[in-house]
This record gives C-alpha cells, structure tokens and sequence, in this order.
C-alpha cells in the first residue's frame, strides 16, 4: 500500500512538474519573436517570396536586410534559413540533440526512399544505418579501397585520351564505377550499366515527386518498385556471387560474411542493404573533392554541390540570440551564404585558390569543408569523397593539359561557370580541350595495365 501511495505522489507530482515546465516554456516562447524575416501572409505566409530558381542566392541577400539568421513560414511550416558559420555551428553542432531531425516529407516514404538514411528522422533506425555505414567509410578505413580507387582512375585516364570530348560522361562513370566497385564488387567499364540505369531513374524520380502532377499514387508506387530494384538487384548480385563462389571482394561481402548480430538474419540484411544502397545512390550523383590543397578548399567553397546541405529539423522548442525557434522547424543551412561572405572572401564570386594560403605561401587554418554539412548528420562519406578526388585530380593533371577551345578563327571560346539548379548544382555542359602533356604519356596510359 504504501509503496502505491509512493507512487501516485510521484506520479501526480511529475505530471505537475511537466506541466510547470512546459507553461514556464511557453511563457518564455510566447513573448519572443520569431527570428526577422520577409513578413508572412495570412495563411500563405512566405510561399510568395521564395523564389523557384537558386533560392540560396536570394537568401543570401536577405541577409543583408535581416541578419544571419532568417525566418520564414510557409503554410504553417517554419522554416529557418542559417547564412553564417558561427549560427550553424552553435546551433547545428553545439546543440545537435535537438537540431538533428530532417523535415518530415510524406512523399519520401510513399516513393520508397524512406530507406536512405540521409532522408530519415533522428532515430534508432537512423542510428543503427549511420554506425554500420561509418564502420566501413570512417576515415582509417578508406586505405583499404585504394586499388580501387586508382583502378578505376586508370579507365577515366583512358576515357580522357580516347574520347575528351566526353569528358563529363568519364567522370560520372568514375564515381559510379568506384562506388559500385567497393560496396558491391560489380565492376563496369561505361556508365552504360543496369544498376546504374536503376539509380539515375530512381533519383530522378524522387525529385519529379516534388513536383505537383496527376496520377500520383501511381508514380509514388512505380518509384517504389523502382527503388526496391535498385536497392535488391546489386544485392541479390553480392549474394548470388557468394553462393557460386564468384565475384570480388567488397564491403557488402563484408557484412554480409559477418553477419554476427543477435537480430533475424533477414532484418539485418534489410539494415545491410540499406546501407549500401545509400552509398550507392549518394555517390552516383556527386563530384567529389578534397581538404589537403588550396585548389580541393576553393572548389568546394565557389560553387558548394549542395547548397543547402541537406535540411535539418528541431526535435524541441528552442531560444537562439533572443529569438523563438519552434519544434519541427526545418533549418536550412546556407551553405552558398556563408562561402561566399566576403568578409571571409574578399570577390567571392573569383575562383581564388590561393586566398587558402598565407603570406608565406603555407596553408591557413581555414580548413572546415563547409559542403559536407554539419552536426551529427554530417556527410558520412565525406572520407571516402575525400580520398577519390584527391587521387582523381591529381592523376588528371598530372598526365592532361587542360584548355578553352577554340573556333574557327583560332579565338579562345569562354566557359561560362553556369550551375544547373536544383538540390545537386551540377555545372552545365561546357567544352574544354583536354589533351596528353606528351608523347610519352600517351604511351603510358595506351599501354596501362590494371593494378
Ligand atoms: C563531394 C561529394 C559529397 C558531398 C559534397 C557531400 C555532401 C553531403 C552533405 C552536405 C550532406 C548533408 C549533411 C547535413 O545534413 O548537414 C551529406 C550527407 C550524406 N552523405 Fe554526402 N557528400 C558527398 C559524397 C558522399 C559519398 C561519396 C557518400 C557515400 C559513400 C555520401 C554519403 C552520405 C550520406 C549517407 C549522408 C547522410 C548522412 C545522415 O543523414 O546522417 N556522400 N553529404
């Protein structure tokens, strides 16, 4: 009796306390304001004032006007826009645990993305596919996947000296090859391959999902056998290979080998594959780069692939600068804003590698890779990225003289440095010549045998 009579009074006084709390909070909340921002209109909010094209750009002005921290609304949704390194990294790194969510988008579990863990709340699930993931692709373990790496470096030196003109098609097939060639052991020579047909269509077609159209629950449902196929077909490969004793070693074959867990073997490989498929389906759509040169820094800083990172989101009510941030606000860090705040980078619109070195020619201290985001959901591969350009470029430059074209007259044709929009900023087609520093070299790369 008495241990119940304990036990309602705890019970009753926790209720009290949670109550006091969460009125003391709103108290608190209800008389801050929201962060500055464009003024909101009834019930539309700021749908009006977001712009459709390069929306970092103009939010970067908007800093201008309303500070480093801006607030928008957008049918009730919040939305909080970051344009400075010192707000993203108080916010999103020294207050992760509740700034670590992604905005919660029904479209992506009903097309089947909900698989990827870059696109999952902040949860177990998450927690469980990020550790497995960082296992294989922490920074001590990418050693490992050199031969790969350089294997697959040696077919894009070829590509380069048999067709240049297709230079962006190389490239493409070299980050596809090296992820496909790691996780899976499939090993393709063109970009012409079924399990990279698979993630192209797959991630087109999460992005045309955003899009409003007609006959929705069927494109949702052939996304969703789309993407069961990209993730099962690689898989089913790995598995087939082991079972005939074929194949090459890769980091599924791995897993898959080591399957020590306590779970249902069949739930472990769902969380198995998973986790190579999102590797898989990251790496096929991006350029990647590197920290160690000023070259690898400005790259990234000029024109940031994800401009956005990937959204974040509050899992609790929170008070930044005096300002009111709600739970279940989507944080935009702006990456674009922030590498290019000309108080950091004087002209930041020059390709500039040297503003990363001092007077005395060394590098400086400014070596935070911005466009891999932050916090607990900063880009998981960013090692693996790392490694594959630094090796990428310079083996590229080491062997090709990079030029302008030139037409009929013999005059120089100038590359316009024009990013397509959307939430990967690829550059758009442009020409360049590319040709062997010498007779030489020719040779050698004709007559490069595989590691
Ligand atoms: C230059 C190349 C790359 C860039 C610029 C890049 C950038 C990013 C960014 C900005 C994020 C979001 C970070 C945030 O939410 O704050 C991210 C997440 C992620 N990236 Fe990368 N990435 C690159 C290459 C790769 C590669 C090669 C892989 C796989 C091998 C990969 C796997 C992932 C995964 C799994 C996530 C989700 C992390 C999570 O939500 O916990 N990335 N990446």
């Amino acid at each position: 009796m008495a241990s119940a009579d304990y036990l309602l009074a705890f019970s009753v006084s926790a209720v009290l306390l949670a109550v006091v709390g969460v009125l003391k909070r709103w108290k608190a909340t209800s008389r801050l304001p929201f962060p500055p921002g464009p003024r909101p209109r009834f019930l539309v909010g700021n749908l009006f004032d977001i712009p459709t094209e390069m929306p970092w750009i103009t939010y970067t002005e908007w800093g201008k006007q309303y500070g480093n921290i801006i607030h928008v609304q957008v049918f009730g949704q919040h939305i909080l826009i970051l344009n400075s390194i010192k707000a993203a990294t108080e916010l999103l790194e020294k207050r992760a645990t509740i700034y670590s969510d992604r905005p919660s988008t029904p479209i992506v579990s009903l097309t089947g993305w909900d698989f990827s863990f870059s696109l999952i709340p902040y949860s177990d699930k998450w927690r469980e596919r990020r550790r497995l993931f960082h296992q294989h692709f922490r920074r001590d373990a990418i050693p490992a996947y050199r031969p790969v790496y350089l294997r697959k470096i040696q077919d894009l030196l070829r590509g380069l000296l048999s067709t240049p003109v297709d230079f962006a098609t190389h490239i493409k097939t070299l980050s596809a090859a090296i992820i496909l060639d790691t996780m899976y052991g499939h090993d393709i020579k063109t970009i012409d391959d079924r399990f990279v047909h698979l993630t192209e269509e797959a991630g087109k077609r999460l992005t045309e999902s955003m899009l409003p159209g007609c006959n929705f629950h069927k494109f949702a449902q052939d996304t969703r056998d789309l993407v069961d196929k990209m993730k099962n077909a690689p898989f089913d490969f790995v598995k087939q290979n082991m079972r005939n004793g074929s194949g090459r070693p890769s980091v599924l074959r791995e897993l898959l080998e080591r399957n020590d867990t306590h779970r249902s073997s069949r739930e472990q490989e769902e969380v198995m594959k998973d986790v190579a498929g999102i590797a898989y389906a990251a790496a096929v759509d991006t350029v990647r780069i590197n920290a160690h040169q000023p070259m690898f820094r400005e790259v990234f800083r000029w024109r940031p692939i994800l401009p956005f990172a990937i959204p974040h989101a509050t899992t609790d009510d929170d008070i930044y600068e005096g300002y009111y941030i709600p739970k279940g606000t989507t944080v935009l860090p702006n990456i674009w804003a922030m590498a290019h705040d000309e108080s950091m980078y004087p002209n930041p619109d020059r390709f500039d590698p040297e503003r990363f070195l001092n007077a005395d020619g060394q590098l400086n201290a400014d070596d935070q890779i911005l466009g891999f985001g932050f916090g607990r959901r900063v880009c998981v591969g960013r090692y693996a990225a790392d490694a594959t350009v630094w090796a990428t470029i310079v083996s590229v430059l080491s062997t090709f003289d990079i030029a302008k074209t030139k037409d009929e007259t013999g005059k120089e044709i100038e590359i316009e440095p024009v990013f397509a929009d959307g939430v990967v900023s690829h550059p758009k087609p442009f020409q360049c010549s590319i040709t062997p520093r010498n007779n030489i070299i020719r040779q050698l790369i004709t007559n490069m045998t595989d590691l």
